[in-house]
């Protein structure tokens, strides 16, 4: 039997960073930075003031108090967004609006709340530190700094940073173009009336889940009959222009494992057992062994595809976008319970991550999708141990959706 290890490497060996793009900064969300981003401009772009207030010269203000109040002319008002380069006066004070250009001159701001908000004049009752609440040009960010580095997942503070400093465009890689197949004849679609021995295609739902929720794209969705030429015709052209197609059932040891018969046939897809539960039945190549799109095949069972889509297409997905495929987001934490595993083969036992302890989350079969739907984690109980107990220590996987531990 292959490892995981062995396995996603073999998925990993198919893949490589999708193309780069340029896309608004506004639309980047999400998307991995193929490139470095430079601030065009200075942040702040000028001195201006952190509170509303007067501008003043600190030393115009020497000794000011609450019993000593000092009394200085206001000049007028300065607001955000005002482009007038005013000058303020010695002895003087301008009347100032969070944000707005510093005067020439000023070095300190007074808050209104030491003052008594005169517009005509103003009696300051505080003597200000030179510099105080001034925002100075430049001190988080110089034109030129790279602010963001390529490799970076773009969240909204990447955003807010990208675009203060004036960045309109990112360069970015396409998000990866996922077909997702789902086989059987036993599947119809949500909703349908259910005859006997028929099941809905959850696979393909969650499937699409799946993709979006790493970040991909669903290039196309494919429901295909256990029928040897409607499996041969998706091969030949598959829908969607992907850059990856991945496959729900159809590659067991069954008489209608269709999936497998023919990508056996058509050759570059190579089927193994990987020593994990669920998901032993595994398979991925280039179909044909030539240019055309690489397929992951995952197994039937529900919670099979769902754990195997973790352990290997996340990984595929995340060398794509551009990102370390590594960095999985996986964490330590106790097991708050105890319970068997198969002495030769990873386990990855669905469970609940509470402050560092986990439980699993119900009935562990490859089948049950109520426990799947509860849990935040996989638990990955390695080759060779037989029993889990309370304390043991334990590599978990965050399921898609779900932040990871504080373990
Ligand atoms: N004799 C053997 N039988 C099986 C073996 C084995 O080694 N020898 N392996 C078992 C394991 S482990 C798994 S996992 C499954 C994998 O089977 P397939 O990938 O061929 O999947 P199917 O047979 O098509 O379906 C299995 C199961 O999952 C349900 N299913 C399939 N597709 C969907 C879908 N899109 N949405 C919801 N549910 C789906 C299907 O109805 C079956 O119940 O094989 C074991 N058997
Ligand atoms: O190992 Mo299969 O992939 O769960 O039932």
């Amino acid at each position: 039997m292959r490892s995981v290890a062995e396995h996603r490497d073999a998925v990993l060996a198919l893949v490589g960073p999708t193309p780069r793009e340029t896309v608004p900064v506004g639309s980047a969300l999400g998307r991995v930075l193929a490139t470095d981003v430079t601030a065009v401009v200075d942040l702040p772009g000028f001195d201006n003031t952190a509170m509303d207030g007067y501008a003043v010269r600190h030393a115009d203000l020497a000794g000011a108090t609450e019993d000593a109040p000092v009394r200085l002319p206001v000049d007028g008002d300065i607001a955000a967004g005002d482009t007038t380069r005013h000058v303020l006066a010695p002895g003087h004070a301008l009347r100032i609006m969070t944000g707005a250009p510093l005067p020439e001159g000023c070095d300190a701001v007074v808050p209104v709340e030491h003052t008594d908000g005169g517009a005509e004049s103003v009696l300051v009752r505080v003597e200000p530190a030179p510099g105080r609440y001034v925002r100075a040009r430049g001190e988080d960010v110089r034109t030129g700094d790279v602010v963001l580095r390529a490799g970076t997942a773009l969240g909204p503070g990447h955003v807010a940073l990208a675009a203060a400093a004036n960045v309109p465009e990112v360069t970015v890689h396409r998000r990866p173009r996922v077909t997702v197949v789902s086989t059987g004849d036993e599947l119809v679609p949500v909703g349908s009336m259910l005859e006997h021995g028929r099941i809905v295609d959850s696979n393909h739902l969650m499937l699409r889940a799946l993709v979006e929720a790493a970040g991909a794209e669903v290039a196309a969705g494919v429901h295909l009959r256990d029928d040897a030429d409607a499996v041969r015709a998706f091969l030949a052209a598959p829908d969607g222009d992907p850059d990856l197609v991945i496959t729900s059932g159809g590659v067991s040891m069954g008489v209608y494992d269709t999936v497998k018969e023919v990508l056996t046939e058509v050759g570059g897809v190579e089927f193994v057992k990987v020593a994990m539960r669920p998901g032993m039945p595994q398979g991925c190549g280039v179909v044909g062994g030539g240019s055309g799109p690489a397929v992951v095949t995952l197994p039937g069972n529900p919670v099979s595809s769902f754990a195997s889509f973790h352990v290997f297409v996340l990984p595929a997905l995340r060398a794509m976008s551009g990102l370390d495929p590594d960095d999985d987001g996986s964490f330590e934490a106790e097991a708050g319970a105890s319970w068997s595993s198969p002495r030769e083969k990873v386990e990855l036992t669905r469970v609940v991550e509470e402050d560092g302890v986990v439980r699993p989350s119900g009935g562990q079969g490859s089948h049950v999708l109520g426990a799947l739907a509860e849990a935040t984690a996989f638990a990955l109980v390695p080759v060779g141990v037989e029993r889990v107990e309370p304390g043991t220590r334990l590599r978990c996987l965050p399921i898609l959706g779900h932040h990871r531990g504080r373990g």
